[in-house]
């Protein structure tokens, strides 16, 4: 083995015992330094944290090679110590490949895969309605509280029509000395904050434990750290155990993930409080991404006003002016579709991927990858791989996944993308993301209701003189830039049209009381 290791990836230089760990402690958005790191070290960078082997994986040649084609070697997590305190272990994108791992997994695919995700259509057009409808209307909350609460698309597929709903949302911070907040008058709010519990504590080094395991004997009298993700574990338990009782009650229709799982022969496999965590779970993994990508999209159609009046013209010609756009009309929309995939593309969610493990060691075009090595995924540089777009990765271009039509001024999607992403936003092999069609559909339903209906505008800055910034973060999560902007009717048909469904998804919610 000692042989092999001179075989290592190549990678930036490190100091003695220490290694690597000073280049990227507290250092924010470590995916640009590493996207930095990557055009000089290539498709595999090695770093050495205190003498943990750990490679970023920067190339989507490289990740479908060993995390499609090898999955049975990478399809575990390295251990997290600090996130095993908080739960991992019982929640899906975190825990450890295994038996539990394979019964969640198993019982989230049964109720997400591509198939069944249609049953969801119904809800995610009327949570569309609702979203575009207090785009508009709603002056009591912010924009990042209306985007926040947007995301609830995804909130009501896991506990139903009557999702938990908000009284008022924060923007998410966690600080991971600070207490957990879990407002009970918030439900979303815990949601994301649980999530970024998660995601801050596996931001590559957050906790010195983490490399120096030794630590972890330290009692927890004497270790903040310690006490704190013991305590939260607790708290995190009883609200996933609360939302998902208050759901299996609640669900007359028995169409949530939650009535699913309760009902489904499929998932006698997993306890109550495996349940309780794999509902709890999906519902952090899809909350926070969703919200992001459409913030994200909000922001790109500010900047891009020809791209908002070009997914207009499409939506006009196909869907027209008289009623909203519907699941019906999307193998018709291939505009939307490109702008849905470079939204993903361009900003994912989650720049660096909650990192896999090699479970054997392994050898990578002449490059030695030791077993036990964490493997960091930079789907940022994936996604802006040059070779794959082309120069231009940095730009909003929703045209690189089309082709001109046979009929002037129209596109069609070129036909790798029929049936691909486009992007590696959702990750890759057995852990890729199991959401990935609630998801586009979700997105796509979104983000066409509000074309259809709204008109898009800065407010308050010229987005080109004063471009919008994001805050540092030590956090997986990609944080949404500060910007604000206007919503108008495109049309006055459309303030009617919008305001009557609206009102009859009330109506119908009500009934079903
Ligand atoms: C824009 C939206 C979303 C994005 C960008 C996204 C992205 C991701 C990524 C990058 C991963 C890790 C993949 C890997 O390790 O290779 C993941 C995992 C996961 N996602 Fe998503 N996701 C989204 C929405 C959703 C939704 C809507 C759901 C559920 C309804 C969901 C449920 C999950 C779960 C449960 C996992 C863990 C899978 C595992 O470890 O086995 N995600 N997602």
């Amino acid at each position: 083995r000692g042989g092999d290791r001179k075989h290592l990836p190549p990678g930036p230089p490190g100091v003695p015992i220490l290694g690597n760990l000073p280049q990227v402690v507290g250092v924010p958005q470590l995916w640009h330094t590493f996207d930095k790191w990557r055009y000089e070290y290539g498709p595999l960078t090695y770093l050495n944290m205190v003498g943990k082997d750990v490679m970023v994986l920067n190339s989507k040649a490289a990740a479908m090679e060993l995390l499609e084609r090898r999955s049975a070697t990478y399809s575990d997590r390295p251990r997290s110590i600090v996130a095993e305190y908080i739960g991992s272990r019982m929640a899906i994108p975190f825990a450890r490949y295994g038996k539990s791992w394979q019964n969640m997994r198993r019982a989230a695919h049964a109720v997400l895969n591509a198939r069944v995700s249609s049953q969801y259509h119904a809800v995610q057009a009327e949570e569309a309605i609702i979203l575009a409808h207090g785009l508009l209307y709603d002056k009591s909350s912010t924009l990042l509280e209306k985007i926040n609460g947007s995301a609830s698309t995804v909130i009501s597929v896991v506990y139903g029509k009557r999702s938990l709903s908000s009284e008022k949302k924060d923007q998410v911070t966690v600080d991971l000395d600070e207490d957990l907040h879990l407002p009970e008058s918030d439900p979303l709010q815990s949601l994301c904050n649980i999530g970024h519990r998660f995601t801050s504590s596996l931001y590559p080094g957050a906790y010195l434990v983490e490399v120096l395991p030794i630590l972890d004997y330290i009692p927890a009298a004497m270790a903040r750290w310690k006490r704190n993700a013991q305590k939260d574990y607790g708290r995190i338990s009883e609200t996933f155990h609360k939302f998902y009782n208050d759901a299996v009650r609640n669900d007359q229709q028995r169409t949530s993930l939650c009535a699913s799982l309760a009902d489904s022969q499929l998932a006698t496999a997993l306890t109550n409080a495996e349940k309780a965590w794999v509902t709890g779970s999906i519902s952090v993994a899809a909350l926070e991404t969703t919200s992001t990508t459409l913030s994200f999209f909000l922001y790109a159609m500010i900047q891009h006003p020809i791209v908002q009046e070009q997914a207009q013209k499409e939506l006009d010609r196909v869907v027209g002016r008289l009623r909203c756009p519907n699941f019906t009309d999307m193998a018709h929309l291939p505009y939307m579709r490109a702008i849905v995939k470079e939204v993903l593309r361009w900003q994912p969610a989650i720049p660096l991927v909650v990192p896999r493990m090699a479970m054997e060691d392994d050898w990578y075009e002449g490059r030695f990858i030791p077993k036990g090595t964490a493997i960091i995924l930079n789907l940022w540089s994936m996604n802006r791989d040059r070779d794959v777009y082309g120069p231009d990765v940095d730009l909003f271009r929703p045209e690189r996944f089309l082709q001109e039509s046979e009929k002037e001024g129209e596109y069609a999607l070129r036909t790798e993308y029929e049936n691909e992403d486009g992007h590696c936003s959702f990750g890759f092999g057995r852990r890729g993301c199991v959401g990935k069609y609630v998801a586009d559909n979700a997105l796509f339903i979104d983000m066409a209701t509000i074309l259809w209906a709204l008109r898009i505008e800065p407010e308050a800055f010229k987005a080109a003189e004063n471009p919008a910034t994001q805050k540092p973060t030590k956090d997986l999560v990609n944080p949404i830039p500060d910007f604000q902007c206007r919503f108008i009717p495109r049309f006055t048909e459309a303030e009617t049209i919008l305001q009557h469904l609206k009102e009859d998804v009330l109506q119908g919610r009500n009934n079903e009381d």
